[in-house]
């Protein structure tokens, strides 16, 4: 039986085994071991093991997985296979970087349009998506039952535009935002930190250096 509830931090590592699996291309093995994974990744093989015994319980002492089935069972646990579309507002510098990455489909997230109130942006196509004015975006959610929405504005426009993404249906919000977001409880909200990435990786890279 597969545990469904996992850790937060299990969670993170998920996407990392499916994409050095997926970039094995013609040299991914029939099978693949937990010990394999852990080797390239260079993480505990230990963790490992137990984190694709949260996903599959098809492993096998001394082989592994079917390679071929994990990988069908890490997309289906990450929810690679039901698209969500999305929108995102604000169509500044990192709108626009989040609308050229064409690699969001295959995690599950189809960017449709996004949306902003700089009329200049409307002209043109970008990346083969429409930037669209803001009294769009509420009927385009509820017509599309658009369910994400990403926020990539100023800090001090953010909470109006998650109040405005949450009126239109919108359930989940991806946050770029550097400001804390007030949502109704049953409104899924990930705030993303670049900057707490690289606290972390500075942080890290100080420690090596003292220990040297
Ligand atoms: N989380 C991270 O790691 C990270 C990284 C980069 C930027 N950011 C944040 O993302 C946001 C955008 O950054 P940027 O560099 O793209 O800024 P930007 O100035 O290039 O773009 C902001 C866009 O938002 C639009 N906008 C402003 N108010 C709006 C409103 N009320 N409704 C609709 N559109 C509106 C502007 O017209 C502009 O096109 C900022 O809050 C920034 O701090 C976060």
């Amino acid at each position: 039986m597969v545990n469904r509830s996992i850790s937060k931090q299990t969670l993170l590592r998920l996407p990392l085994y499916l994409n050095y699996i997926k970039q094995l291309g013609d040299n991914r093995p029939e099978h693949i071991s937990a010990t394999t994974i852990a080797e390239a990744l260079r993480l505990n093989h230990v963790v490992v093991r137990k984190d694709l015994a949260s996903v599959s319980s098809a492993g096998k002492p001394k082989i592994g997985y079917v390679t071929a089935d994990l990988v069908k069972q890490l997309e289906n646990f990450l929810g690679y296979n039901d698209v969500d579309d999305a929108i995102i507002v604000g169509a500044g510098k990192l709108g626009r970087a989040l609308l050229a990455y064409n690699g969001f489909q295959a995690c599950g997230m189809n960017i449709v349009a996004a949306f902003d109130i700089d009329e200049t942006l409307y002209e043109e196509d970008y990346f083969g998506k429409r930037v669209l004015p803001m009294d769009k975006l509420m009927d385009l959610c509820e017509r599309m039952k658009v369910r994400i929405g990403i926020i990539a504005v100023p800090a001090e426009n953010a909470q109006a535009i998650c109040n405005l993404l949450v009126e239109s249906g919108i359930l989940a919000i991806w946050n770029f935002a550097p400001v804390h977001l007030d949502v109704p409880d049953d409104i899924l909200v990930h705030n993303e930190n670049l900057a707490a990435s690289l606290a972390l990786l500075s942080k890290q890279l100080k420690e090596k250096r003292s220990a040297q």
